[in-house]
Parts: structure tokens; sequence; C-alpha cells
């Protein structure tokens, strides 16, 4: 197993998945039973009766999507999607208060104009098999989600929140003095709509979960401890739907959005890396990481 991932991460790497579409034959029916799986920074625990795997974010301190993390999680998704008796996926993080911070800023400081392309590759890699996921997928938020965290959960079916103040949601991208870009807008505006994804991009405004609810950014509230298991009670609920219509319903609904960034990956790669290395938005992510620091002090 510890072969194969190393493999299909250097794959993923080399762009050699995007050339062939698929991963290798060798990574199909990991799942078909109860099974697990753990890399460095995600455990996979998949049941064969229910069909559903959930899928925890285990990467201090805060969960963010690092190239290293991006690449793990887009291949354990891949292995999911690609096992027929996999049907559903919950994710989740297994630390205290944090479900994702969102992009690690760090791949985004100080790096080389290939590093950012290949980031962002991973980036939209990552969005493009969660958006176009055959199984359905549930965000059981148990913890703060920021930026890149909100578009994972965003990009679910579902997104059950645990209701407590401490924890907000949002793009908070503008605060970083970043601007989200159109696939992460498109993604905000099919959920809430254009009037609400306006306000709350331009400000950055990051939701309490009452607030989130009130919106539509997430579609229930738990307790903090309940958040699972809600999930898995809707998780059957979305699963006593017949596969076929609801993956043909979630295609036809998503499709025009997943072909906007296809269509426009390579320049959307290109703008991102001319944003990134200037120098004005260098020195704001410097800024913005040394105040993450400061505020523990
Ligand atoms: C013209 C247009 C062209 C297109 C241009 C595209 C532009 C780019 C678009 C980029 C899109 C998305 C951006 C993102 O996702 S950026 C990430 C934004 N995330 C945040 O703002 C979250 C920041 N973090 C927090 O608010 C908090 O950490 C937390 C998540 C609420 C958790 O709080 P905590 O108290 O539990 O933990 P804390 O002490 O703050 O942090 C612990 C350590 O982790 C470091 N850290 C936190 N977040 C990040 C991160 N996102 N990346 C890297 N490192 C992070 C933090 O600095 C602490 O480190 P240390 O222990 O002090 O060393």
């Amino acid at each position: 197993m510890a072969a194969l991932l190393k493999r299909s991460a250097s794959l993923l790497r080399a762009g050699a998945l995007q050339k062939h579409g698929v991963l290798t034959k060798q990574a199909l029916c990991l799942f078909s039973t109860n099974m697990r799986m753990f890399t460095n920074k995600i455990s996979v625990e998949m049941d064969g009766t229910t069909g559903v795997a959930v899928l925890t974010m285990k990467s201090p301190p805060v969960n963010s999507l690092s190239l290293d993390f991006l690449t793990e999680f887009t291949i354990s998704l891949e292995k999911l999607e690609m096992d027929k008796a996999c049907r559903g996926v919950i994710l989740t993080s297994a630390l205290p208060r944090v479900f994702s911070a969102g992009l690690d800023i760090t791949e985004m400081c100080g790096k080389s104009a290939e590093h950012y392309a290949a980031f962002w590759r991973a980036v939209q890699e990552f969005w493009l098999k969660l958006y176009t996921s055959n199984m359905v997928t549930v965000a059981a938020i148990n913890g703060s989600c920021p930026a890149g965290g909100c578009l994972m959960a965003l990009v679910c079916d579902y997104r059950v929140m645990a209701d407590d103040p401490k924890f907000s949601i949002g793009l908070n991208e503008t605060k970083l003095g970043i601007v989200a870009p159109f696939w992460f807008k498109d993604t905000m505006t099919n959920t809430i709509g254009n009037r609400e994804t306006e306000k709350a991009l331009q400000l950055g405004y990051m939701y309490s979960p009452a607030d989130a609810l009130k919106v539509g950014l997430v579609d229930q509230l738990a307790s903090a401890d309940k958040v699972e298991t809600v999930a898995s009670t809707v998780m059957s609920e979305w699963l006593a739907i017949p596969d076929h219509a609801r993956h043909l319903t979630k295609s036809m609904m998503r499709k025009p959005t997943r072909d906007r960034l296809v269509t426009h990956r390579d320049a959307d790669i290109t703008s991102f890396v001319n944003f990134v290395t200037k120098d004005s938005i260098q020195k704001s992510l410097q800024m913005y990481l040394e105040s993450l620091k400061q505020r523990k002090r």
C-alpha cells in the first residue's frame, strides 16, 4: 500500500494522472470490504456494508492544504471513486477546533514560479475530483473552515456544521490581500446566490454557524459531538436515491461550472502564477502569516 501511494503521488506530481485520466489499474478495488487506509495526513475507513467511507483529515496543526496534503487527498478520493462498493464519503477532521485552514500559505510564499504552477494544478485537481465525484459527499464540519477549507465543504453535496460560535466559515481571501479565483466564486454563487456572494467575497466575510445556516452556506447545524452522526443520517437519506439518477442529476447541475475551469485551466494557472509572484502579493501573504503567528504571543 505504501509503495502504491508513493508511486501514485509521484505520478500525480508529474502530471501523469491528467494525461492518462485515471490511476493505475493496481490502485483499483482497495476498499471492496471493510477497509482502512492511512496516509500521513489522511485516514479513510470504509464500511463495506453501508458503502460509506469516512475520510478524516489529520494534518496538524490546522489541516492546511499543502501540495502533499492535496496529493494524498486526491489519490484517496480517486481510490474510493474506483471502488464500486463505495457510494458515499463523509469528510471530517481529526483536529479539535479546525476543519481545514484552507490553502497552505507557505506554499504560496517565497517559492519558484514552477512550484506555484504545480501547487495550483494540484488545487484545481482536488476541486475537480471532489466537485465531479459520483459518490455522495457530505462535509461534517467540526471546526473552523476558512478559504480553501470552506471551498472543500462547498463542493460537497451537503454540509453539517458544529453549532459552536467559536467556529466560522467563509471565503476570506480579500482579508489576506488576495482574490478568490472565478471557480471559487462560482462554487459559492451556486450555493448562496449572487448578491450574498458579492458581499461575502468583497468583505472576506467569515460566517458564524448560525449565519451560515441562514444564508444557506451550510445545510444543517448539530452539536459538536453529533456532527458525524448527523452526517451519517443525511448520507443514508441521499443513498436511498438510485445512484444512476442522482449521478446524472448532479453532473447536469455541475457541468457548466466544471467545464468553465477545464476550458480555462492553463490560463487560470498562468493568472495564479502572475498574481502570486508580484512583490505586493508576496508582502501581503508574508504579513498575514506573521500576523497569525503573532496572535499566539
Ligand atoms: C486576478 C485574479 C487571479 C487569481 C489569483 C488567485 C489568488 C490566490 C487565491 C488563493 C485562494 C485561496 C486562499 C486560501 O485558502 S489562503 C488560506 C486562508 N486561510 C486563513 O486565512 C486561515 C488562517 N488561519 C486561521 O485563521 C487559524 O489558524 C485557524 C484555522 C482558525 C485555527 O486557529 P488556531 O488558533 O487553532 O491555530 P493558529 O494558532 O492560528 O495556527 C496554528 C499554526 O498554523 C499556522 N497556520 C494557520 N493557518 C495556516 C494556513 N492557511 N497556511 C499555513 N499555516 C497556517 C499558523 O501560522 C500557526 O503556525 P505556528 O504554530 O505559529 O508556526
